[in-house]
């Protein structure tokens, strides 16, 4: 059974993370932001505590480094679309 998120919780879900940053990516469900840091070493940092965390949670990000910017695109590939575990991984993306 599909874990898709739909109807007013997706709804309610994406008002918190679009107040966040993130936005709905076009041509597919899924949701993106740009982090910037301080320096490559943060950045990495960082990558290297949400990968410890996807890791854990079986659940990981598309993403890609540039200097001290990481550009994230989060979807659950398994169902094709955005289910709770995107947004508990932005959560926590934006918590570290
Ligand atoms: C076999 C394993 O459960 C899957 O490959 C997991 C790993 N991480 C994943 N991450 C994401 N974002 N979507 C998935 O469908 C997914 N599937």
């Amino acid at each position: 059974m599909s874990d898709k998120l739909d109807g007013a919780a997706r709804t309610e879900a994406l008002d918190a993370l679009k107040a966040r940053g993130w936005d709905l990516v076009e041509g597919r469900d899924a949701i993106a932001k740009s982090f910037k840091f301080d320096s490559f070493v943060a950045a990495f940092g960082w990558m290297t505590q949400v990968a410890i965390l996807s890791e854990k949670a079986n659940h990981h990000p598309e993403w890609s480094n540039t200097y001290n910017r990481v550009e994230v695109v989060l979807t659950s590939h398994d169902v094709g679309g955005l289910t709770e575990r995107d947004v508990k991984l932005a959560r926590k993306m934006d918590d570290l």
